[in-house]
């Protein structure tokens, strides 16, 4: 089986631009679907979730464009679906099957509808119950009350209310809500129970109001959709953040200092799990909010506290504060989560067993849990993920408590989260920033830091030194700013092994050229340059680990890197170290610059480094000094490793 090791980590901090929302995103694909007009949909989730639904509304006659990165245009079908059969693979997505069977049920076609051997365990009974009261003629293709289904056509009438359960998935009434507008009629929904999970039914609500369909609602009992209203395209829409994938990386700044901010979410969402933040809150984490961010520190404390919480409105961002919970002060109880034993698994049954096996104390109910946390934790358990992305989400922030593990099919994420490892390294992944002016032996030590601990290593300088050189090679001036932020912004360049390719070119030895180091510092004065390389440099950050080597790694690009090294020498020094080496490269006598002119062209690069008005070059307060003067490498890395040693114990040890 695959799996990912995850090192212990200390400190989570950083920012993160979320996926889109899965919730969102398979609604709005529907209603634009149904709709009448073009819809253009941004920044929709490309994940398993909705890969599942694009494919199904394709199969069905739905026009389906791509107009660039996860964007989309619809054309609506203005009613019933054209496509009148259609065998249908619905993967795990729930919020794909359910409102799709109402949908196709009132479409007047011949349809199959099946997933994965887990969706054929996860309920639809209430919602064909609640189609068949209106004549629709849905059947169960394998067990009663579960998928797979077969639907025929049938003539539908809406004489009465529609009596429908709400205590096993919220998703049926969604369903129900969404198609029902298809029948052109005034339709009734009455629930007969306890509507569960009620902030999902808010944005279904939200949603069907921006296509021009509104419900009016007796409290969370009666639903009430005035015939004669079809769904028309509002023309352009946005998918926001997914705030269940955001309660990962919350948790991460509660659980690893932070700050860790998302962005994509806030104040302004129609998401319930932006709640997932209160919940933080009742455990002492610092939240900040803005209308489109949410950011999360640890408590001012530092301990984070035990809960007893009811927590039926976020029941998929709730499986996140079960893992943040052992790292409380006491027993947490999650109350009121039945529908976690038919989701993606058995959620609650799945949770105990992991936790337990990290040393946890926990014990179950049939609709709550409680876990108690443990003074340490078992190392390197194998944690199993059971085929569903938010216990291999969740899980991974366990090594936060700096407690290594290793998570199990961690693919799994795909199904709403596909690149999420990455991003989790990206706020937690731990960062040596050695920073330091030109010769002072920084590359070479870097990288002999980073293969000593198996990190990943970044030469920031390259990169500047890439971008003289493309810009020379393109014909852009060096001074000329917006040409050469261009260049940056769309570099060429891959590093395979220890060679570097620009354009596939292989520019290993020519970035080393003297003329091309001083372009490189030219252009790093200029801010939009250094602005358009700030993402690609940060996206180096990966676990386990890495030594990012440049001038202003620990100030601008991770200014939260636990490991600040400013690594110098004097300049005398250093020139005659660079003298050495154009020696020690075979350079013949009469072409060598002399150790002076080394020297002056040394000063004068330091000058113009240390003026700049972007990142000048300066030793950051945080950052620890090394003065290689005296030193040779391998003590310079020793004295580098030393304080790594120092900071990060659990690292290295
Ligand atoms: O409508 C939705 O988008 C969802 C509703 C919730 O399900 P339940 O209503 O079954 O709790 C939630 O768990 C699911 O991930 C998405
Ligand atoms: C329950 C979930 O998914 P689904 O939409 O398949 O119900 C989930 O994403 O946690």
């Amino acid at each position: 089986m695959e799996h990912i090791d995850l090192p212990a980590l200390t400190r989570a901090a950083g920012t993160v631009r979320l996926p889109g929302s899965k919730s969102i995103s398979n609604r709005m694909l529907l209603l634009a679907a149904l709709a009448q007009g073009e819809t253009e949909i941004r920044d929709l989730l490309d994940s398993d979730d909705t890969k599942v639904m694009l494919e199904a509304l394709k199969k069905v006659g739905v026009g389906v464009t791509v107009t660039g990165v996860n964007a989309y245009r619809i054309t609506g079908c203005g009613g019933p679906f054209p496509g009148k059969s259609g065998d249908l693979f619905m993967g795990n997505a729930g919020t794909a099957i359910r409102p799709l069977t109402a949908a196709l049920a009132l479409s007047g076609g011949h349809y199959r509808l099946s997933g994965v051997p887990r969706m054929h365990e996860r309920p639809i009974g209430d919602l064909v119950d609640g189609l068949r009261q209106i004549g629709a003629d849905v059947r169960y293709a394998g067990k009663d009350g579960f998928p797979p289904l077969e639907i025929f056509p049938a003539a539908v009438k809406l004489a009465a209310p529609i009596r429908v359960r709400g205590d096993v998935s919220s998703q049926f009434l969604t369903a129900l809500l969404m198609a029902l507008p298809l029948t052109g009629e005034t339709a009734v929904i009455e629930m007969t129970t306890e509507l569960i999970s009620k902030p999902y039914i808010e944005i279904t609500l939200n949603l069907m109001s921006r296509f021009g369909v509104t419900v009016e609602r007796e409290g969370w009992q009666r639903f009430t959709l005035r015939g004669g209203q079809r769904y028309v395209s509002p023309g352009v829409v946005h998918v926001e953040g997914d705030a269940s994938g955001a309660s990962y990386f919350l948790a991460a700044g509660a659980i690893g200092g932070g700050p860790v901010r998302v962005e994509g979410v806030g104040r302004g969402s129609i998401q319930g799990d932006v709640r997932f933040a209160e919940a933080l809150a009742v455990m002492g984490a610092r939240i900040e909010m803005g209308e489109n961010w949410i950011e999360a520190s640890a408590p001012a404390t530092g301990k984070l506290k035990a809960f007893d919480l009811d927590l039926n409105h976020i029941p998929d961002a709730a499986m996140t504060l079960a893992v943040a919970a052992l790292f409380a002060d006491g027993p947490c109880t999650l109350r009121n989560i039945a529908s976690w034993r038919v989701k993606e698994t058995d959620r609650i049954a799945a949770m105990a067993a992991e936790l337990r096996k990290l040393g946890a104390a926990v014990e179950e109910g049939a609709d709550w849990i409680t876990v108690a946390p443990a003074p340490t934790y078992s190392r390197n358990a194998a944690i199993d993920t059971y085929d569903d992305h938010r216990m291999a989400m969740c899980f991974s922030l366990v090594a936060l408590g700096g407690v290594p593990l290793r998570i199990n099919d961690p693919k799994c994420v795909a199904k709403t989260f596909p690149d999420y490892f990455d991003r989790f390294g990206r706020i937690a992944a731990p960062v040596i920033a050695i920073d330091g002016p030109s010769a002072s032996g920084k590359g070479t030590v870097a990288q002999r830091v980073a293969e000593t601990l198996g990190f990943h290593f970044l030469d920031s300088g390259a990169l500047y030194r890439l971008t003289a050189l493309a810009a020379l090679r393109a014909g852009v001036a060096l001074d000329d700013e917006t040409g050469v932020a261009a260049v940056a912004a769309t570099l060429p360049a891959e590093f395979p092994g220890d060679r570097i390719l620009l354009a596939g070119d292989d520019v290993t030895e020519a970035i080393r050229a003297e003329e091309i180091g001083v372009g490189a510092s030219k252009v790093a004065a200029l801010p939009a340059v250094r602005t358009a390389l700030l993402e690609r440099q940060r996206a180096y950050r990966r676990l386990p680990g890495l030594v990012a080597d440049g001038r202003d790694m620990g100030s601008v690009v991770f200014p939260e890197a636990p490991v600040k090294v400013f690594l110098t020498a004097s300049a005398e020094a250093r020139a005659e170290r660079r003298h050495k080496q154009l020696i020690g490269k075979g350079m013949p006598a009469n072409m060598r610059p002399l150790l002076q002119d080394i020297l002056q062209e040394l000063r004068e690069r330091d000058a113009r480094d240390a003026a700049r008005s972007v990142a000048p070059l300066k030793q950051e307060e945080d950052a620890e000094l090394v003065d290689t003067t005296p030193l040779g490498i391998d003590e310079a890395v020793a004295a580098v490793l030393d304080i790594v040693r120092r900071k990060l114990p659990q690292v290295v040890s």
